[in-house]
């Protein structure tokens, strides 16, 4: 079974693990290193895991890429072979590390690459950490929330459809065995992560029949965890609550749109997408990515991007393949450069570079 875990670590920093819980996939390895499939991704995706790959070379950790160059830049709605490739190398190597891939916005566009890798992969659970950083200055302090999102069918099933020229359907899928799937994975999550409360978000007023299902799947799960506390919150009210008061929340569980949008807040909320660590998992697989999926186009190329939930995304990866030490060593360094404040990306009012702030951490590794 697979394991997301979200542990504190005895500094205190936060700490983030993959490892243990519900399904832990395999990994694959050859000789002493671990091969992990990367995809960097669009946008910033090139400049953000060439700061992991700089601080994994320096570190010398036992992890070799496999480097392959998706992209979603591409016209048509023919799947590229580099698609094709990254595919075939996460299912051989099991474990990846990805940036975001771009997936235009047009009737005529091919459908996101990101959305099927997780379909074809299965990676049904979404996991991004939202946790107040030592350092970064934000309205709201004491943030500490997961959310746990279904990822492979809702609202981004894709499954649209013109019946007249001026009328268009758009399907959302919510399936009972999804449903139950994600809960459980929630409730697992809390109970590894000493965690309290699970909290089903929904809409089940308007959507009844769906977002009921979804809700009452994961509640009715609740007898199995009695440790765990269980409610539910209408998304629109969760969305307030988020922002005005998020210390209430623990674990989020949620089906695919209402995940995304929570996670964009929750960014909002702890100081940025830049921040925010993630990964999609799945029973066979695991493909971490950052916390909050943006692609960051209009900064692509400029060297001033934040690459911590990368970096951190890494860290999460590190913990799931058991190399928790150099997991730590390189959380500390890059929460300890954070915390500093000296070298700051253009994202939390610096003007240092992306080259910048991984030499930072660089040194605090030292
Ligand atoms: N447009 C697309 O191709 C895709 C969109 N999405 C979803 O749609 C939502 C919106 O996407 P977009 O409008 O394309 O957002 P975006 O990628 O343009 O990001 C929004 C803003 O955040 C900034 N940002 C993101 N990561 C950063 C980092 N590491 N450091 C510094 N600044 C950073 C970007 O520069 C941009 O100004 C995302 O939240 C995502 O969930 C997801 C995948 C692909
Ligand atoms: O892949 C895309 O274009 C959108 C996906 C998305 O919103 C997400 O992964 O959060
Ligand atoms: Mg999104």
């Amino acid at each position: 079974m697979l394991g997301s875990i979200y542990r504190k670590s005895v500094t205190g920093a936060a700490r983030t693990t993959v490892r243990g819980m519900h399904f832990k996939t395999p990994n694959t390895k050859y000789g002493s290193k671990y091969t992990v499939t990367l995809i960097p991704g669009d946008g910033i995706g090139k400049e953000t895991a060439e700061a992991v790959k700089t601080i994994f070379k320096a570190d010398n950790v036992p992890v070799e890429f496999e480097e392959i160059d998706v992209t979603g830049e591409v016209s048509g709605s023919e799947l590229p072979a580099e698609y094709q490739e990254g595919l075939r190398s996460l299912r051989r190597n099991k474990v990846g590390l990805k940036g975001i891939l771009y997936t235009p916005v047009v009737r005529t566009g091919h459908p996101s690459f990101n959305v099927l890798l997780r379909k074809e992969l299965d990676i049904f659970a979404s996991v991004s950490l939202f946790k107040s950083i030592p350092g970064v200055q934000t309205r709201q302090k004491d943030i500490d929330f997961v959310v746990v999102r279904e990822n492979t069918e809702g609202e981004y099933s894709g499954l649209e459809h013109m019946p007249t020229p001026d009328v268009v359907e758009s399907l959302k899928i919510i399936t009972e065995y999804n449903s139950e799937r994600i809960g459980r994975f929630a409730f697992d999550f809390a109970v590894m992560n000493q965690r309290n409360r699970v909290t089903a978000i929904h809409k089940a007023n308007i959507m009844k029949q769906a977002d009921g299902l979804f809700r009452n799947t994961v509640k009715g799960l609740g007898t199995d965890y009695p440790q765990i506390e269980v409610n539910d919150m209408i998304v629109d009210n969760a969305s307030m609550q988020a922002v005005s008061h998020p210390q209430q929340f623990d674990v989020l569980v949620t089906p695919n749109l209402y995940g995304t949008i929570l996670s964009n807040i929750g960014a909002g909320l702890v100081g940025g997408p830049g921040l925010v660590p993630g990964v999609s998992i799945g029973r066979d697989y695991a493909v971490f990515e950052p916390g909050c999926r943006h692609v960051g186009l209009d900064i692509k190329g400029k060297n001033t991007a934040n690459p911590t939930a990368m970096v951190l995304s890494s860290v999460m990866m590190l913990r799931h393949l058991g190399l928790d030490e150099t997991a730590d060593r390189i959380s500390k360094a890059t929460y300890k450069v954070l915390e500093q404040a000296q070298v700051r990306t253009p994202d939390l009012g610096g003007t240092n570079t992306t080259t910048e702030f991984t030499k930072a951490i660089l040194n605090e590794l030292d």
